[in-house]
């Protein structure tokens, strides 16, 4: 694991809480991650649990107006947090560059992909316009879409889902940014070309030395990935540590809960578990004590912390809240 010393995007109890009718309601509370080079950092959860807010305001896309946000955002030296509209453009899409989930949305349905591609190398670079044919031609061959030549002369349209979510990987990756942020990458696709972006996502993170943020409810997704993992319950980390430390030692009931609802490769029985409940609406959310309690109601009040912090189980694997330590599921003995 990398050291204390190198770590370039260092997230610091941030919050944000989004305006609603007049009063303000966190989505996303206290959360604390950090992310090294040649790293993917998985953040897990089931919908409405935070992730991707936390992934806009890693990137500065939220209107002031109507967001509350707290902490502090180091990345590279500076605070993220503290930049305007100008400096936050210069960074995005130079040194963090994002990959929704919906290639279709994220490309402009009239522009010619050698076009879209080349944008951010227009704004970001001094290269000339032969330097920038060639590099685009370099991405798309990098990204692994065969004739390159002629698919840089098409539109979104003409090409398949897998293919449209390598260009917006190419796009994402065109100025060699230091850290990428994959709002769930792989959704919208089938198995297979899920599979071969989850590759390309791990080449490109060796070749570029990135850090990479890799956002999903899809914990397959997670074991063939990640490095490091933070689970996300209602606005917080629940757990992190390792992936090993996650998958071999989970702690949380969250956690636990997510792991058994997984289906298993070898299994032939299709009754997965399911945890009951699901995560409240914002304006719904227990803004005291632990948050999952709702949803494990079996364990008594007393298992809980009345303010629930952070405990250090093992060097880097860390649970929130003491109701982990005796937790059984109800189906347990
Ligand atoms: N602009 C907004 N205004 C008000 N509430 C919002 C806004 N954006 C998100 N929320 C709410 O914040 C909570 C967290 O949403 P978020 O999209 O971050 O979760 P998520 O874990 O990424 O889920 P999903 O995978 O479905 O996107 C949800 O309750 C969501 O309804």
């Amino acid at each position: 694991m990398a050291d204390e010393e190198n770590h370039f995007l260092k997230i610091e109890d941030v919050s944000t809480a989004f305006k609603i009718q007049g009063k303000y309601y966190p989505a996303v509370s206290d959360v604390s991650l950090d992310i090294h080079n040649d790293e993917i950092v998985a953040i897990v959860g089931e919908s409405g649990c935070g992730k991707s807010t936390l992934a806009t305001t890693i990137m500065g896309l939220h209107d002031p107006a109507e967001t509350k946000i707290g902490g502090k955002i180091e990345f590279e030296g500076q605070d993220l947090l503290t930049l305007n509209e100008d400096q936050m453009n210069k960074i995005r899409g130079a040194k963090i560059g994002m990959i929704f989930q919906d290639p279709l949305s994220a490309l402009n349905p009239l522009k010619r992909i050698g076009d879209q591609i080349q944008e951010g190398l227009d704004y970001h670079t001094k290269m000339t316009e032969a330097e920038k044919k060639a590099r685009v031609l370099e991405l798309v061959n990098q990204v692994g879409i065969p004739h390159p030549e002629r698919v840089i002369r098409q539109f979104p349209h003409e090409l398949s889902g897998g293919m449209r979510q390598r260009v917006v990987i190419a796009i994402a990756i065109a100025c060699k940014p230091d850290l990428m942020i994959a709002d769930e990458p792989t959704t919208a696709l089938d198995v297979t070309i899920q599979a071969q972006i989850l590759d390309l996502l791990k080449d490109i993170q060796k070749e570029n030395h990135a850090g990479i943020i890799l956002i999903t409810h899809d914990l397959g997704v997670v074991a063939e990935t990640a490095d490091e993992v933070a689970v996300m319950y209602a606005g917080q980390v629940v757990e992190k540590g390792s992936a090993k430390q996650i998958f071999d030692n989970p702690l949380h009931p969250y956690t636990r809960s997510l792991l058994r609802s997984m289906p298993q490769k070898d299994s032939e029985n299709d009754d997965l578990y399911v945890i009951e409940g699901s995560v409240p609406s914002l304006q719904k959310m227990p803004q005291d004590g632990c948050k999952f309690a709702p949803r494990i109601p079996w364990v008594p009040a007393s298992e809980h912390e009345a303010h629930p912090t952070m405990h250090e189980v093992e060097p880097g694997h860390r649970v929130r809240c003491t109701c982990y330590k005796n937790f059984k599921f109800q189906d347990e003995a």
